[in-house]
């Protein structure tokens, strides 16, 4: 038996859209597996009504026929499903982690990054690799097509995650496929400064280089509540606010010592807006860990 806890993520970061991802230290998917004839899944844990147990509709099936390795695989989800918060990525990852040791594989952890996305297709149509990435190998990265280049880097994050569920697979489907030249090139420049601020540890740098108006303003009507939780988290100090991932979670940046404050801050932002919500005061993390 092989055991792996994998991390949740927060994928583009505003101006990252399917490119960045970070890891995140909280919270955590447990994943054990067992050689076995067949695949067999277990699910407990956070959410886990919401989440299938056959091989070929959760993530793990679809990443146990990738590595040729069947095994009976037990999910203990520390990660909602439909978070914005890389949810399938962290059983994907975490399960193309745990199979490739418990059959002796031998892939690093760069070749099970596109054996781990084959798992995110299954859910969201299409192999995004942004949250299976810092899911694998931690930290800040940076994902091309064939290529992902990592940063560790010491940021501090508030993860605030609303009781409403937003699929990736919806969310995608808002996304514009035009752009007005101008507004790409303000996300470049974002993208660029963001980068800067991650091999820097500059909050400052990060907050500011997730403004971006290409994705996020489509995302964020799908989240009730989300522009008074926005200004909430501002006006106590975050640095930068978006949308995590396809979202509904919202993701602030700010100093350590402000996480609590910003944290207390998004609730309020929640609760006026009548939605329930939960927030993680975290930081970005390691990549996954077998044991
Ligand atoms: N092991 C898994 N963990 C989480 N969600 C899974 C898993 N396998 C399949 N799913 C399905 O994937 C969807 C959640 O994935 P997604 O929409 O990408 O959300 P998230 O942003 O949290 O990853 C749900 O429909 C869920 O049932
Ligand atoms: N780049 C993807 C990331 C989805 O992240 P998730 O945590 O919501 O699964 C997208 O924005 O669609």
């Amino acid at each position: 038996m092989r055991t792996v806890r994998a991390p949740a993520t927060s994928a583009n970061l505003g101006s990252g859209f399917d490119v960045f991802g970070v890891a995140l230290d909280r919270p955590a998917d447990v994943i054990r597996v067992e050689r076995a004839p067949h695949t067999t899944i277990d699910v407990t844990g956070v959410g886990s009504q919401y989440i299938p147990t056959d091989p070929e509709k959760n993530v793990v099936g679809a990443v146990a026929d990738a590595l040729n390795a069947p095994a009976h695989i037990e999910i203990d989800k520390g990660v909602r499903p439909s978070s914005g918060l890389g949810s399938s990525a962290a059983s994907a990852a975490g399960a193309a982690l745990a199979l490739n040791a418990l059959y002796e594989r031998g892939h690093s952890r760069e070749e099970l990054v596109p054996v781990a996305a084959e798992g995110e297709a299954v859910v969201s149509g299409e192999a995004h690799v942004d949250n299976v990435a810092p899911a694998l190998l931690g930290g800040f990265t940076v994902a091309r097509e064939d290529e992902v280049t990592t940063v560790e880097t010491d940021i501090s994050l508030v993860a605030c995650l609303p009781e409403i569920a937003v699929s990736t697979r919806d969310a995608r489907r808002v996304v514009p496929d035009r752009a007005d030249m101008k507004d790409v090139v303000h996300t470049i420049g974002s993208a660029a400064t963001l980068t800067v601020g991650m091999c820097r540890s500059d909050p400052e740098l990060v907050g500011t280089g997730m403004d971006e108006r290409l994705v996020t303003p489509a995302r964020s009507e799908l989240i009730t509540g989300y522009a008074g939780v926005r200004e909430a988290a501002l006006d106590t100090g975050a640095t930068g606010v978006t949308v995590s991932g396809a979202g509904p979670s919202v993701l602030a940046v700010c100093d350590s010592e402000k996480r609590g404050r910003v944290a207390a801050a998004m609730l309020d932002g929640f609760e006026d807006a009548g939605v329930e919500a939960r927030a993680y005061k975290t930081r970005v993390g390691g990549g996954a860990d077998l044991f």
